[in-house]
């Protein structure tokens, strides 16, 4: 690294895990209200600040169960998603939620082909629906988000963001609805909407990651002043999904390691990625953030040498402050001699200079042949001494 890294105070921003919003839109994300239940539970324990819901415009039974979820009296602040009309809102104000996240698509797609609406009708119907909430529901946190925010004009933008700002909305919140937005153009809409919104408004960031950018694009919202980023757990969500939980800590944990551990209960992630594989039936990805079956898997013996001297010569992130443990593959041909000999001091075996040579290029050789195992290390190390 030849600069210091930035720092950013893990208090500076929170989460608001829309696992059970945004992961209602993934295509194996059908949660029955015990699952919801869990779910809700599962993220306040965590320490999540915030939960968001399905809107209730659902289905009777998602306003069932928004209501079931109220009634948990979890720490979390609930939040419920909805479109920016009268008719949603009154639904949702019903359900004892303490938030709602209201959206109106801002791009011309959406304007064109979604709700038909142009930027003056927008503004005036968050006028309108946002001034009934404050009269009728002062005690709400409200949010509101320009849908497809990275394909929208930026006047167009600033006029609608300043315009509910004004209003007394909480947060405001950008969503790159396509996943087509750099981390550079996140950076500086940020820094752009900060100008035009209220000094106590928050900026909330929704990423989807389409073309790979969610995590580098939250960050950026992070380093440019954004307050809130939405998750989900295993990055569930519309297409390819969303900012994944995991992937966030990890990247900024390496920025504040001791405000994160203060936050939140990162050993509870690979119970939480656990659970949601379970209910969506698929498995955790071999190389998901931290609790992937090979995200801690070492392997070369340039870095095994290391690893056995100082595990941080080779992990940006202790596992164990996750919950996971790495795992140390020393028997396969880039294997080499100190990777060896510590696995052969583990077994209680010693051996000299050359003989550590001869067995190392041997198991190197046995590697190129086929995949070797522990136990056929242990085998092979045995045998070379006796032999
Ligand atoms: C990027 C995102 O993820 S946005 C969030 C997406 N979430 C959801 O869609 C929640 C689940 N959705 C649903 O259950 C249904 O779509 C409902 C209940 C919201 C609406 O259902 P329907 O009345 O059958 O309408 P349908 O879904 O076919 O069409 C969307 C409607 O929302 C309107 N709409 C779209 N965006 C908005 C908005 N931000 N504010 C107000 N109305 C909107 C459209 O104009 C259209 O209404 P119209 O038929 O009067 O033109
Ligand atoms: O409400 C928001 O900010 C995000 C909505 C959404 O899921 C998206 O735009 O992808
Ligand atoms: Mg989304």
């Amino acid at each position: 690294m030849t600069e210091a890294a930035p720092l950013i105070p893990a208090r500076s921003w929170a989460i608001i895990d829309s696992t059970l919003r945004e992961g209602e839109q993934f295509a194996r994300g059908n949660f029955k209200t015990d699952d919801k239940i869990e779910i809700a539970r599962a993220l306040d324990a965590f320490g999540a600040e915030f939960i968001e819901l399905t809107t209730p415009m659902v289905s009777e039974q998602t306003a069932i169960d928004i209501r079931k979820i109220a009634d948990l009296n979890l720490n979390a602040k609930l939040l419920t998603h909805v479109r920016c009309a009268m008719e949603d809102v009154r639904r949702a104000v019903d359900t004892g939620v303490d938030g709602l996240d209201l959206l109106f698509g801002t791009s011309s797609f959406l304007r064109e082909f979604s709700h038909g609406k142009n930027i003056g009708q927008i503004i005036e119907s968050a006028q309108k629906v946002i001034g009934w909430l404050k009269t009728n529901h002062p005690n709400l946190e409200l949010r509101f988000s320009a849908e497809d925010t990275f394909r929208s004009e930026e006047a167009d933008l600033m006029a609608v963001y300043k315009a509910v700002s004004d209003l007394g909305v909480h947060r405001v919140g950008l969503a790159d609805t396509v996943g087509v937005a750099t981390p550079r153009q996140v950076y500086t809409l940020v820094r752009e909407v900060r100008k035009v919104i209220h000094a106590e408004c928050g900026i909330e960031f929704h990423g989807h990651n389409d073309t790979g950018c969610a995590v580098s694009n939250a960050y950026e919202a992070i380093e440019a002043g954004a307050t809130h980023i939405d998750t989900t757990i295993l990055g569930i969500g519309e297409r390819n999904g969303i900012t994944p939980l995991g992937g966030l800590l990890a990247r900024m944990f390496t920025f504040d390691p001791q405000g994160l551990m203060e936050k939140y209960n990162l050993e509870m992630l690979p119970q939480l990625d656990a659970m949601i594989a379970r209910m969506v039936g698929l498995p955790i990805p071999w190389n998901n953030y931290l609790t992937g079956d090979f995200a801690y898997n070492h392997k070369a013996g340039m870095h095994l040498k290391a690893i056995y001297l100082n595990p941080g010569a080779y992990e940006a992130i202790p596992p164990q402050v996750f919950g996971v443990g790495r795992t140390i593959q020393a028997a396969s041909k880039v294997t080499g001699k100190h990777a060896i000999a510590y696995k052969a001091r583990e077994l209680g075996l010693h051996y000299g200079e050359d003989a550590l040579r001869r067995v190392t290029d041997h198991i190197k050789a046995l590697a190129e042949q086929g995949d070797l195992d522990d136990s056929h290390l242990e085998k092979v190390l045995r045998e070379w001494v006796s032999a």
